[in-house]
This record gives structure tokens, sequence and C-alpha cells, in this order.
């Protein structure tokens, strides 16, 4: 017999429309049957990809803040606290910056760990500010990341694994940036998508031919049944 192995997905620039934005639509039926646990891991805030659980009708595994939240469908562990990064968020702001989301910001509202910065936002004063409180500044592609360095989604996904009760050898990963190279490195098997960034690629254990969810379906198809079932 043969099963599915589990997955593990990131979501902007993986499971996005060829465009790069918004969920391609095709993705929800792979993942809703799939046979094995599906973890999705991401950079986006908490809620975010427990939505994306709830709606695509699978369990709750999630990865968030790129590391900072982790839930394992029973528990939630934060890894690291916004304090810090708010406090640089702060700085910003009265050097006369802003974060780029609008008035309600609605990227950052619901975040507990990290604080994120729009990709059009002058970026080196930003480091400086982050350096001056021991965080890093990661760029996903997507936006500018002011993070503890520590957590990461590879760390995360182990807690999941752990607590699921999966063998995270026979896991497969897709990502498409520098977020998702301690989740390669501990997955068994790992893809990035052919807009991936070069830290993913270069992390990857192949790089695929096609772009955003394109790619990650090209996967799916190919590691369905791919599990020893024993
Ligand atoms: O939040 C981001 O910047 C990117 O999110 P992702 O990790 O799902 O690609
Ligand atoms: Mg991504």
């Amino acid at each position: 017999m043969t099963a599915d192995p589990p997955l593990v997905l990131d979501i902007d620039g993986t499971l996005t429309r060829p465009e790069g934005w918004g969920i391609d639509p095709r993705v929800f039926d792979p993942i809703r049957e799939w046979d094995a646990p599906v973890v999705i891991a991401t950079g986006k805030a908490f809620p975010y990809p427990v939505a994306l659980c709830h709606f695509a009708g699978v369990p709750e595994l999630v990865v968030a803040e790129n590391g900072g939240v982790v839930y394992t469908g029973d528990d939630v562990f934060f890894t690291a606290d916004r304090e810090a990064a708010q406090a640089v968020a702060e700085e910003y702001r009265a050097a006369g910056y802003d974060l780029g989301w609008g008035r309600e910001d609605t990227v950052n509202r619901w975040r507990e760990t990290e604080i994120a910065v729009n990709l059009e936002q002058p970026v080196e004063p930003l480091r400086e500010i982050a350096a001056d409180y021991g965080l890093e500044v990661i760029d996903t592609g997507y936006a500018y990341h002011v993070k503890d360095a520590d957590p990461n989604k590879g760390e995360g996904l182990e807690v999941i694994a752990e607590h699921v009760g999966f063998d995270l050898a026979e896991a497969v990963a897709v990502g498409d940036s520098i977020n998702d190279v301690s989740t390669f490195e501990v997955a068994g098997r790992s893809f990035a998508v052919k807009n991936a960034d070069e830290a993913a690629k270069r992390a990857a254990d192949e790089v695929l031919e096609d772009v955003h969810a394109d790619g990650t379906l090209s996967v799916l198809e190919r590691v369905r049944g791919t599990r020893e079932d024993t």
C-alpha cells in the first residue's frame, strides 16, 4: 500500500496565482483530498493560515509569522513576542516613515510576534533601527519582516510533526523564499517554485519548472501516493 506524504506548504509565492497575488483556487481540492497532514507554514499573521485551513476544510496545522506562532490543532506556542518589533515600528514611524499598509493595517493587526513592513517603504532605516534592538529584517518578496532571528518555520514544523506524529523525513515541502529555507532543511524532500529567490533555490532539493501554484500543483501530482504505508 502507498499513501500521500505529509505536506508543508508556504502561502505567498507558492499557492498564489501565476501573476503572484491571491490563492490559486486549483490548490483547494488537492489540499482537501490529501490523505496525510498538510501544514501551512507562512510568514503571514496567525489568523491568515488558520482561515486558509478553515476554508480549505482541513485540520488547522499552522506555522505562522515565520515560526513565531505554532498551532498544532490543540496547542498554540509563541516562540517570540512582538514587543521589540513594535518598538522598532514606532521608531521607524517617529523617523517619518510608514509601515505602508494604510490606517487600519490588517497585515499587522493580529500579528503577535513580529512586524511586517510594505516592500515599498525604505528598508535601510528599518534595518538600522532593527539592529539596535537585536532584530533582523528579512525580505520574503511580499514584505519586510522585523523579527527575532531565533524562531523559524523549520522549528515550528518540528513541533507540529512531533505533536501530530508524522515523520518529517517523509514530508514534502514547497516554498519560494528565504523564510522557507529552514523548512527545506527539516523536510525530507524540498521544492522551490520557479519564482523562488536565490536562498530558497539553493536550499531546495529541486527547483521547479513552473511558477507559483503551477509549480506546487506539479509537485502534488508527482508525490501523491509515494509514501510507503507500512
Ligand atoms: O508574509 C510574507 O511576507 C510571505 O508569506 P509566506 O511565508 O506565506 O510566503
Ligand atoms: Mg512565500
